[in-house]
């Protein structure tokens, strides 16, 4: 990073915020501060792109304490007001926010009111709560997310009419259409004659987001790299980008080598859904704990977005604060924008994010503020090779890595121990089930549908991956090539005796292994019987039982139409029906009713009797 100094803005910048950021151990500008905080903090609008990892939150942080000072030393908010608003797409990126926000906060002068920075993120406490610390605190700075954010100031005790700034930090993702909605009714809510600063690493449709926020004239400001060997790169200078290529039965093989031979201190491991991040965290927690590693030596965490606001920042917090040798993160796209996680110098993605623009997020959680990192990408062999390509255009250039060497020896200890694993308990098998099928989801909705292909997709190769046995029913299987009869890959699995390491769940089990099993020896006797009757029908049999049934119809027919008759003969003779005709119709119907009802009995007797058969 370049260095500019402090002294070198070309306004005054306020004592305490100077002197916090020197006691915080920041003596010098990064590029991008250098150019936005002297244009946000003298009201300019700005528009920012500049590189993971440099420096883009202190670059908004600084101006925001700068206009809140000034806007108390004008003369203090009224009550149920607020000054500046910070908008980020999750909930630990807020908590992040903040933390930096109280870390200058520790240095606020005696002669100004308290100023507070107030977290407002979903599924941490109820909005009320939120609403009853503000109307007690002066949380003169807000920072959330776009739903919390939303319902907070939709609250008629929140007055918005001071908001003097606010910044949607990763603004391409808070301008897409899952945020957007709330986005745009939080801005509604804002007075007009508000600074507005929209930050991210990855800005390219800038022009359309700047039309989503309602700026009218911002600067536009982009850092790009200055690395040796890429000039004006979008990629950190001391970032280096890996591609490897092997068999999706490799990945997870050549993933354990390399998180417990090779040296790091913090490794973050991407992977597609949540359902997997659970999944080959089970797994490789089982690994480490058989190659008789301890969690002094290793650790291992998971985070996704299906767990709970607070687990996740606990994780997270231990994450950080790990004091293992090694530690070791399985996420999801959860963590891969703005989190700032210290030490970490690898970046695993098994495979590539399915939105093209999420590459350089994840890949920027090492090789920050001008440290070392190594990002690595795994692509399966064949038609995922041209995602190299497809970067190159982009102006991302990886390099190619080969893949670890697995030896026969430590191929069969992994297969083993993964068979060991699994066949301990059934539900780890379901639940490999579940994140194989969400693995192929997940590839279907590449935005670059041309390269990840559910046509080219190795089926075989990434139900291995994931330790299945048996390919599971779906419409997918149809582009599996030589697919195997009834979907077994091997029968090293009896799903017969394969239990449940839980004793409910296992006797449920058992007991509808046992209903399957009634239900199918029934079909075969059912099928049995209905064989040998036919087999035992002679022709001249069928044919009597044939003649019997038209006869019988001949007969009621015959009766019918008698009974027609003399109702006609009697009208004809003019008098009415006589009491003797009536019982006479009556009796037809009575006896058509009769032999309904007795053929209806025979029915049910034969049904009930082939239940009492069980
Ligand atoms: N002036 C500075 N001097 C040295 N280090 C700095 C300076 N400003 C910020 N940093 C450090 O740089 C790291 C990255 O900063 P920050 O998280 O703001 O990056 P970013 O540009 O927002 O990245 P991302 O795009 O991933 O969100 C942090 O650890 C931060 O402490």
């Amino acid at each position: 990073m370049q260095s500019t100094k402090w002294d070198d803005l070309p306004y005054e910048i306020q004592p305490w915020i100077k002197k916090a950021v020197i006691s915080l151990g920041f003596s010098c500008m990064t590029p991008v501060q250098a150019s936005t905080i002297p244009l946000l903090s003298q009201n300019k609008d700005v528009v920012v792109q500049a590189v993971t990892g440099s420096g883009k939150t202190l670059a908004y942080v600084i101006p925001v304490l700068e206009k809140i000072c000034s806007a108390l030393r004008e003369g203090s908010f009224k009550n149920a007001h607020f000054g500046a608003l910070v908008m980020v797409p999750t909930r630990e990126l807020a908590n992040q926010v903040v933390q930096v926000f109280e870390s200058f906060l520790e240095y606020q002068p005696d002669d100004l009111p308290d100023i507070k920075a107030q977290l407002l993120v979903g599924s941490i406490q109820p909005v009320q709560e939120d609403l009853q610390y503000f109307m007690e605190n002066n949380s003169f700075i807000l920072v959330g997310t776009p739903g919390r954010v939303n319902d907070f100031l939709s609250s008629p005790q929140v007055k918005t009419n001071s908001c003097e700034i606010i910044i949607l930090d990763e603004a391409d993702r808070l301008l897409d259409i899952s945020f957007l909605h709330a986005t745009e009714s939080v801005l509604k809510m804002l007075p007009k004659q508000r600074r507005t600063g929209l930050f991210s690493a990855t800005l390219s449709d800038a022009g359309t987001d700047i039309f989503k926020t309602g700026m009218t004239n911002p600067v536009k400001i982009t850092v790009k790299s200055n690395s040796l060997h890429l000039k004006n790169s979008t990629v950190p200078a001391k970032l280096s980008l890996y591609s490897m290529v092997l068999n999706p039965r490799l990945k997870l093989k050549v993933l354990l080598k390399l998180l417990t031979e090779y040296s790091y201190r913090k490794i973050i491991v991407y992977f597609p859904t949540c359902v997997s991040v659970s999944y080959f965290y089970g797994m490789f927690h089982n690994f480490i704990k058989r190659k008789g590693l301890k969690s002094k030596d290793i650790s291992i965490f998971s985070l996704h977005g299906r767990l709970d606001a607070k687990p996740r920042m606990k994780t997270l917090n231990k994450f950080e604060n790990s004091s293992s040798d090694k530690s070791i993160l399985f996420t999801t796209d959860v963590s891969a924008r703005g989190l700032d996680i210290p030490e970490v110098d690898i970046v695993v993605q098994i495979d590539p994010p399915t939105d093209p623009s999420m590459f350089l997020h994840r890949c920027g959680r090492c090789g920050r503020a001008n440290k070392s990192g190594i990002a690595i990408t795994m692509l399966s062999i064949g038609r995922e090779e041209e995602y190299i390509d497809f970067l190159k255009i982009k102006g991302i250039t990886l390099k190619s890595m080969e893949p670890v060497i697995i030896s026969e020896e430590e191929n069969c200890w992994y297969d083993e121990t993964l068979k060991g694993w699994l066949r301990e308990d059934r539900s780890r098998y379901d639940q490999a089930i579940r994140s194989y099928v969400g693995y192929v989801r997940y590839y279907s909705k590449h935005l670059a549908s041309s390269i990840f292909r559910v046509r080219t997709l190795d089926y075989k190769g990434v139900a291995r991956m994931y330790g299945l046995t048996r390919l599971p029913k779906m419409p997918e299987n149809k582009y599996v090539r030589d697919f195997p009869e009834d979907g077994y890959l091997d029968h090293t699995i009896d799903f017969n005796t394969y239990a449940y390491a839980d004793k409910k769940k296992e006797t449920a089990r058992k007991h509808e292994l046992l209903t399957h099993e009634r239900k199918r020896q029934r079909r075969e006797k059912a099928l049995k019987k209905k064989l040998q009757k036919n087999k035992n029908f002679s022709w001249s049999d069928k044919n009597s039982g044939k003649e019997t049934r038209i006869e019988r119809h001949d007969k009621l027919k015959r009766r019918r139409e008698a009974i027609e008759r003399k109702i006609q003969e009697e009208q004809v003779h003019g008098s009415s029906s006589s009491g003797e005709e009536e019982t006479d119709q009556n009796d037809w119907k009575i006896d058509i009713l009769e032999t309904k009802r007795k053929r209806k009995a025979r029915k049910n007797a034969m049904v009930q009797g082939s239940f009492d058969d069980l």
